[in-house]
């Protein structure tokens, strides 16, 4: 197989409609390599369980509302162990690798890859490279196994520590061919999956044997397909501790506002899990909804409204939030080494405004309190059940690594685990969609204006329906879609 059927999509179609979007396998580009059985077929507790391995037809549909006539859609391969596996176990050298901003759960995804490869593989050798894709290539190696890891779950951060930029692909690949690494685990967001997709382009020109295995991370929850990332239940979950501060002082003073800035450049998911999960909240503003201060309909005057009915309030705005609104001004953008966009602090300037606006108004004195939790939502470790969620894509990777797949990030899809082939992850960003259900309820619960006309919905309607940026969904977290 040559470099340009590397890095085509493999796409198999069948009947009615059934298509696969499969990832990569080291058969497509190295022909008679031997196969092994699977040593979980002797492993203690494994061997009991009835149909343990994964019959390798079995494909998980990307959407499962059906109708009687509808094509069969979009399938991705079923994770989980194999029958056969293309590694002895004493062949494998395994690294691990995180990248990009820190997330809850980093920990407990390197504890279980490694605890995953001892005790269900037999594999013993296992590194950690330190400090993100740059640590291929500048630092030395850190020797993991299960003792290391033992504990690493109950901290925040990785233990491997992160960076962003210093993507060098030839000297990432470099660096893993002299070590003789052959499957390599990536975790990281958006970002170091489209640097996950170059390594193994090059891995596969080189005809190397071996895996590159991706585990999407984002506090955000802005990769797409997935049913939503692991870390952000727990961020979630401690975005309600500012929500709630904010909270007890916005009522315990004379119109008191409480405004929380919550983490979420592009896509406003946490703002919005955070604010159905709280009810304190009167107002949630996102980077999708664009909103305006002055005049009817817009944010001053739901304020003044609000204070004068509750006597006080509570803001929760996300960080990409009405960018467009101050950044005007400014004529170019500052960029981290990664080339993500640096953002203005939206929540320092939302609270000058409304601040400004009341002083000017002279009608009423407002007492606002700012809250900025940024990093304290995802340096925490993870919560127990984003620990299971980390245990077992951990485990979907190192059974789909020893199964000689390649090239694919690990995801739940409809509350199954799945290989999503890279390009599927990368192509589009997850965004909260403002005219889907979800929003509606949030709307609903706190009865915000929606700063949208009935033309502005028509016309949102109509950039969904040909925007190939926003990965449109039936709901705004796939796994409510039951909902
Ligand atoms: N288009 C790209 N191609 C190759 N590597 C990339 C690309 N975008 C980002 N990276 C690398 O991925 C790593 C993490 O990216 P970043 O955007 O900071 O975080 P995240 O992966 O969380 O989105 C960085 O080391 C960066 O150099
Ligand atoms: O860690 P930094 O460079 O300060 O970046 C902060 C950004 O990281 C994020 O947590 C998401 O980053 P990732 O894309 O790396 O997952 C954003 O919500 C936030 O804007
Ligand atoms: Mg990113």
């Amino acid at each position: 197989m040559g470099h340009s059927a590397v890095s085509k999509a493999k796409i198999i179609t069948g009947d009615y409609g059934y298509v696969l979007e499969d990832v990569p396998h080291f058969s497509d580009y190295i022909s008679n390599l031997p196969t092994y059985p699977n040593p979980l077929q002797d492993h203690p507790a494994y061997s009991v369980v009835k149909q343990y391995f994964v019959d390798a037809d079995d494909t998980i549909p990307q959407k499962v509302i059906a109708h009687k006539n509808g094509p069969r859609g979009i399938h991705f391969r079923r994770g989980g162990a194999r029958q056969k596996v293309y590694f002895r176990s004493d062949e494998v050298h395994a690294c691990i690798v995180t990248c990009g901003g820190l997330c809850p759960g980093l920990n407990t995804v390197i504890r279980e890859i490694v605890c995953g490869l001892y005790h269900m593989y037999g594999v013993k050798k296992v590194i950690g490279i330190e400090g993100g894709y740059k640590g291929f290539y500048s630092r030395n190696t850190m020797l993991l196994d299960p003792k290391v890891v033992n504990d690493i779950h109950k901290r925040g951060g990785t233990i491997l520590g992160t960076s962003r930029g210093g993507h060098d692909t030839k000297k990432i690949v470099d660096s893993i061919q002299d070590r003789g690494i052959n499957q390599v685990y990536i975790i990281g967001g958006d970002g170091t999956q489209k640097g996950s997709a170059v390594i193994y382009e090059e891995l596969a020109r080189r005809g190397l044997k071996v895996v590159v295995a991706g585990i999407p991370k984002t506090i955000d929850n802005d990769i797409p397909v997935i049913d939503r990332s692991f870390g952000f239940d727990t961020a979630v979950e401690e975005a309600q501790r500012a929500i709630n501060a904010a909270h007890v002082e916005a009522e315990s003073i004379e119109n008191g506002i409480g405004v929380v800035k919550l983490m979420g450049r592009y896509s406003g998911f946490i703002a919005m899990h955070a604010t159905l999960g709280s009810r304190d909240v009167d107002c949630c503003l996102i980077p999708e909804s664009p909103f305006y201060l002055e005049g009817a309909g817009g944010l001053f005057e739901f304020v003044e409204r609000r204070l004068k009915e509750n006597g006080h309030m509570v803001i929760v705005i996300a960080e990409g939030a009405g960018q467009d609104l101050f950044s005007q001004s400014m004529k170019s953008v500052d960029r981290d080494a990664s080339g993500n966009k640096l953002l203005q602090d939206v929540g320092l300037w939302i609270s000058q405004k409304i601040k400004d606006h009341f002083a000017k108004q002279n009608k009423m004195s407002i007492n606002l309190k700012y809250i900025d939790p940024t990093y304290m939502i995802r340096a925490v470790p993870s919560n127990a059940s984003d620990n299971v969620y980390c245990t077992l894509l951990a485990q979907s990777a190192v059974h789909g690594a020893m199964a000689g797949y390649t090239g694919f990030t690990v995801g739940l899809v409809n509350g199954r685990h799945t290989y999503i082939p890279f390009n599927r992850i990368t192509e589009k960003q997850h965004k909260v969609v403002i005219t889907d259900r979800m929003w509606a309820r949030l709307l609903s619960s706190t009865n915000q204006p929606s700063f949208l006309s009935t033309k502005d919905m028509v016309q949102d309607e109509k950039d969904e329906s040909s925007c190939d940026v926003v990965d449109v969904v039936d709901d705004s977290v796939n796994i409510e879609t039951s909902f």
